[in-house]
């Protein structure tokens, strides 16, 4: 497998007003890697990733995607982007092959029509996530969890080279936890890489090569996956945790 870099941060710095929220932070990110950003509510994880994209401006330090500056990005296909919240309430009566289609426009251009292969890609994301089932259910009859799955399938479907997925098990209920985790690991198998951020990795821990906890502006840790610390028992704890009874759940975050 090749070591090029994916993305590079360099002393990057981030503010709203005059509070700032990441500081001289640095981050290099290795081709097949899978990174897991893990921190405290507020933390600055989100706006980690948000800034990597080009979401959010820097307020110094630098970005670079597959060797380029950010400005200099073009191929934003390599990239798939899953962002925090299916944007609820819509009012679309999507399908799960609908939205899933919609990942393949940035590779086929918009005025060509669906062709086979990209028909296949659809069909082949969806299934990677386990929702083959549901193809054709509109997205709100769908469970949260499966309703992130077919995000991530969106993702998948454009064939991106980099996967970048901010809390895609959050809430999410144990069965699609684990499609969700086979689904990457299949994808990390073809040579794909992924940045995700985490509040705890449940069945994505066997996936995860690599975490980054971010606490007060910079990296504390950077290695290996920390073990839990015992949060379930302090009373500030009030994530929801679908995990099945017995099992011994990983969370790191300090809050
Ligand atoms: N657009 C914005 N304008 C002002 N403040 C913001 C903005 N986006 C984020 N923040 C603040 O920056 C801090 C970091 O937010 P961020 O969403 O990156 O945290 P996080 O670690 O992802 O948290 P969570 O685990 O709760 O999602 C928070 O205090 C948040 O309120």
């Amino acid at each position: 497998m090749s070591t090029d870099t994916v993305l590079r941060i360099s002393h990057g710095a981030v503010a709203f007003g005059d509070r700032a929220v990441l500081r001289d932070l640095n981050l290099t990110v290795q081709s097949g890697e899978v990174v897991a950003i893990l921190g405290a509510n507020g933390s600055g994880k989100s706006t980690l990733i948000r800034a990597a994209l080009g979401l959010l401006p820097l307020r110094s330090g630098s970005v670079e995607l597959f060797g380029r500056p950010l400005a200099k990005v073009r191929q934003w296909k390599r990239i798939g982007y899953v962002p925090q919240r299916l944007g609820a309430g819509s009012g679309v009566p999507a399908t799960v092959r609908e939205v899933v289609s919609a990942g393949r426009l940035a590779r086929r251009g918009f005025l060509r029509p669906a062709g086979r292969a990209d028909r296949a890609a659809v069909t082949e994301a969806i299934e990677a996530v386990g929702l083959g089932d549901r193809a054709g259910d509109p997205v709100s009859t769908l469970s949260g969890g499966q309703q992130q799955r077919t995000l991530i399938a969106r993702a998948l479907a454009g064939g991106p080279e980099l996967l970048v997925l901010d809390e895609p098990t959050a809430g999410v209920d144990a069965a699609s936890q684990e499609a969700f985790a086979g689904a990457l690991r299949a994808f990390v198998d073809r040579g794909g890489t992924v940045i995700l951020v985490a509040h705890e990795l449940g069945p994505l821990q066997s996936v995860v090569t690599r975490a980054v906890v971010i606490h007060d502006g910079v990296i504390a840790h950077d290695g290996a996956v920390p073990r839990p610390a015992g949060h379930h028992a302090e009373p500030g704890h009030d994530h929801v945790h679908p995990h099945a009874p017995g099992d011994e759940p990983d969370i790191w975050g300090t809050r």
